[in-house]
């Protein structure tokens, strides 16, 4: 009998060691399957309200205030939603539809679902994001107040405690006052508009016939050159090199240790700023020489740019008189990062749409070539204000461009209080998204809207929603106290490039490429092209 029992339990204990431990794993992970449908389940119930009505007053394991208590019937409940997979939440839905050339579509099918503004949960947050353009208008309109705008810590680190893009409140409120007034119209008239142009045609120049080129290296020229004043060749290289170092650090995993991008991205920052602030040494050396020597005219010709305005003091606004030197380093960081990318990608995009509607390319080179006649503009002639502002096919084609391959596609905010609106209430700290595209590509305020179509700007029903200063249907350049002080300046080295590069070049893409908004506003590709400088006759009769 002991034998058996013997024999039995071994047995057994064979048996469950034979099981082993793949069988043990399978179950423990159906296990784990069935509690992640169960909390999924629960958490689309709850966000449809049906386990709200039904269960007894205690506090919602879900972080919702305490239900049918006096206080929460009187409470707004947050917008409707449901919060994805445990854990991860929606995070690769999102990233799966931003790295596509279709970024909107993740929130498109929420909306569709929940209406114009929802919540979800995002990067380990509870997220409301908005598709809705009087929305998207109000959180923008209260940035400071209700909302504020939020970036991690390690992107913090790298754009500097006195970065605009990150601070906030008084601080901020000063540094963007600065970067206004330096890059206001009557800068742009007198300063940057004969600079656009020189280093333009300077990088221009080195196109060689059946070149493929990189439309990326003649933005950072342009940011360098107009920032720093810098223009020698090699310093613009070397300069643009740290910047891409800096910039690929601000969109990856932010680990510290040598070989990871970030690392790189924190060492390039500290050698930039030591480079400003060697340059701001020479400029106010250069500074005391040119005041107390007015007959030598070499040592002025070399100061320009917004650095050496601020160290100059040549500002009438008295507020940028008292930056430190440590402070305007981090200012001319923050302007060529928001500056650089932004303006390189959309001249980028602009010449990829352009590629694909030549009926566009064609009335937009007639256009430019209708500029150099104009007043016999020879072929070195520079453009004057008043050309600039005769180009309105060429607007037309900057707000197409911004519209469908808008660079800043969503803003990230959170609410600093509990924020009431149309009846829903977005609880203090949650994760804010205005999802500006998401507007820009609706078909309901845009007809036709995911095609490249200049000329809808043209039609006067349209012309209330294309101002871009305050319209809620289209902010490429945001909106309220953090709008976009580099947006004039852009526009005009957008439109200075199609003058020079898109009318005066012939080119043909190499390769198929698409759009893509991860880790930043790309093509995919790297919009292969190869240029060849049109002859003069072939100029003169656009094709
Ligand atoms: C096509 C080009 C550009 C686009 C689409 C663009 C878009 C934007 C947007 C949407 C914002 C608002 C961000 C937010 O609310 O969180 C912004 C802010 C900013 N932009 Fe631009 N931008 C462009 C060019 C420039 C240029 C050329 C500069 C300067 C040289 C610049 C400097 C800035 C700065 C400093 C901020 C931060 C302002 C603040 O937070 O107070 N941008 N930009």
């Amino acid at each position: 009998m002991e034998e058996y029992h013997q024999t039995t339990t071994t047995t057994t204990k064979q048996y469950y060691s034979e099981l082993g431990w793949t069988s043990t794993l399978l179950i423990a992970l159906l296990v784990f399957f069935f509690i992640m449908i169960l909390v999924h389940l629960l958490n689309v119930l709850d966000r449809r309200s049906i386990i709200r009505k039904m269960i007894i007053p205690y506090s919602s394991p879900w972080g919702l205030p305490p239900l049918r208590s006096k206080e929460y019937s009187k409470q707004l409940v947050l917008p409707p939603g449901d919060k994805g997979w445990p854990l991860i939440g929606h995070s690769i839905g999102w990233y799966l539809a931003v790295a596509s050339s279709h970024p909107p579509r993740f929130v498109e099918e929420q909306v569709r679902r929940y209406g114009r503004i929802f919540s979800c949960r995002l990067f380990g947050k509870e997220a409301v994001v908005s598709a809705d353009p009087m929305f998207n208008r109000y959180i923008m309109g209260n940035e400071g107040k209700l909302f504020k705008s939020c970036y991690p810590k390690s992107f913090r680190d790298l754009v500097g405690k006195n970065g605009v893009i990150t601070v906030q409140g008084e601080k901020q409120r000063k540094l963007h006052g600065i970067a206004v007034n330096m890059m206001r119209m009557e800068k742009l008239k007198f300063h940057f508009l004969e600079d656009i142009q020189r280093v333009m045609l300077q990088v221009l120049d080195h196109f060689q016939d059946n070149q493929l080129i990189c439309l990326q290296d003649l933005a950072i020229n342009l940011m360098v050159n107009q920032l720093l004043g810098v223009s020698s060749e090699s310093e613009v290289n070397e300069m643009a090199g740290l910047f891409s170092d800096f910039v690929d650090g601000c969109l990856s995993v932010p680990i510290k240790l040598p070989g990871f991008a970030y690392y790189t991205a924190m060492k390039a920052r500290e050698t930039i700023v030591a480079k400003i602030k060697k340059l701001i040494q020479d400029m106010r050396v250069q500074g005391a020489a040119a005041s107390s020597d007015h007959h030598h005219p070499n040592l002025v010709g070399h100061i320009n740019g917004v650095l050496a305005r601020l160290v100059l003091h040549e500002e009438e606004d008295q507020q940028s008189c008292c930056l430190p030197d440590e402070a305007i380093a981090d200012f001319i960081i923050n302007l060529l990062f928001a500056g650089n990318e932004t303006t390189a990608k959309t001249m980028l995009f602009a010449v990829y749409f352009l590629t694909k509607s030549p009926a566009a390319l064609k009335q937009l080179r007639a256009e430019q070539e209708s500029l150099r006649r104009r007043d016999g503009n020879g072929d070195d002639q520079m453009l004057t204000w008043e050309d600039y502002k005769a180009m309105p096919f060429t607007q037309c084609v900057i707000d197409e461009t911004l519209r469908i391959g808008g660079i800043a596609i969503w803003l990230m905010r959170e609410a600093k209080e509990d924020v009431e609106y149309q009846g829903f209430m977005i609880p203090k700290g949650c994760f804010v998204v205005p999802f500006l595209s998401a507007v820009h590509l609706d078909e309901t305020f845009y007809k036709g809207a995911l095609d490249f179509n200049p000329w809808r700007w043209m039609e006067p029903q349209n012309q209330e929603k294309r101002n871009w200063r305050n319209s809620p249907f289209y902010a490429p350049f945001g909106g309220g106290a953090r709008f976009c002080p580099g947006a004039e300046l852009s526009r005009l080295q957008i439109a200075l490039f199609l003058h020079y590069f898109a009318a005066r070049y012939r080119w043909t893409q190499v390769k198929e490429d698409e759009m893509s908004f991860f880790p930043s506003a790309r093509l995919v590709n790297g919009f292969q092209i190869s240029v060849t400088r049109a002859r003069q006759q072939e100029d003169a009769l656009p094709s």
